[in-house]
């Protein structure tokens, strides 16, 4: 059975800037993330990772080529379905961490009880619900980046992107993040797209893509439906 698609790539390119200023931080590149994909994409620092990622997550838009979602909704219900976790975890300090995992859930509109409920779930998962009343202040770098994947499964995502998670973190807690992530993703039944340059995160993942120079380079060529 053929895996539903939730994204495709096809031919994206995305340039910053114009004229001699101009850098093309990813070239023609084309992939498929299909249902249930759990894919590393690794490359040296400047290599076009992030900038692919945020394509995939329609965060950019690209200036050739086209990105779609064939298996997910539109507009706010395809919001909803894609969960982006960033390199850092950008919490806001005035709220504590169960606020800090709500909060995307109040800008959705969702209501209590179910919005508590799935930060509480959401909390569980991470192994963070002790956590609940801090501030980020309170808490460490680990802890944080916890959150920050609680605050976007609370969404309950098909799809979760994240751009070098573990990119702060020791050896030891970025594999207790790693662990999290993929338990959580198999909870939710989610595809799971990690950049990243830790050949122990890579190791984790069953797909392992590359990128150099702003082209991305998939282990089998992607079959792009017409
Ligand atoms: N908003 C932007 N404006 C101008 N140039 C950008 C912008 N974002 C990225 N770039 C450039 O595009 C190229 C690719 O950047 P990108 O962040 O996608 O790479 P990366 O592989 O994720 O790097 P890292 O691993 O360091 O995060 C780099 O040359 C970068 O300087």
């Amino acid at each position: 059975m053929n895996p539903e698609s939730l994204v495709v790539c096809d031919d994206v390119a995305r340039t910053y800037g114009t004229g001699p200023a101009a850098v093309v931080a990813v070239h023609g590149s084309s992939c498929i993330v299909g249902s249930g994909a759990r894919i590393a994409i690794a490359g040296p620092s400047g290599s076009g990772k992030s900038t692919l990622l945020h394509l995939m997550a329609g965060l950019e838009r690209p200036t050739r080529g086209t990105v779609s979602w064939p298996a997910l909704g539109s507009g706010d219900e395809r919001a909803q379905d894609i969960g982006v976790v960033f390199q850092s975890p950008s919490l806001i300090p005035a709220l504590d961490v169960s606020e800090n995992t709500a909060l995307p859930l109040v800008i959705a509109g969702v209501a209590e009880p179910d919005r508590a409920q799935r930060v509480a779930e959401a909390l569980a998962l991470l192994g963070i619900d002790q956590l609940a009343g801090k501030l980020p202040e309170e808490i460490s770098g680990g802890q944080a980046q916890r959150v920050a994947v609680a605050r976007v499964l609370a969404q309950r995502p098909r799809l979760l992107l994240a751009d070098e998670p573990t990119g702060q973190l020791d050896r030891a807690a970025g594999q207790r993040l790693l662990d999290a992530l993929l338990d959580a993703t198999d909870h939710l039944a989610a595809a799971l797209v990690v950049t990243t340059h830790d050949k122990a995160v890579i190791e984790r993942l069953e797909t392992r893509w590359t990128m150099h120079e702003g082209r991305l380079h998939t282990t089998i060529a992607p079959a792009v439906p017409s």
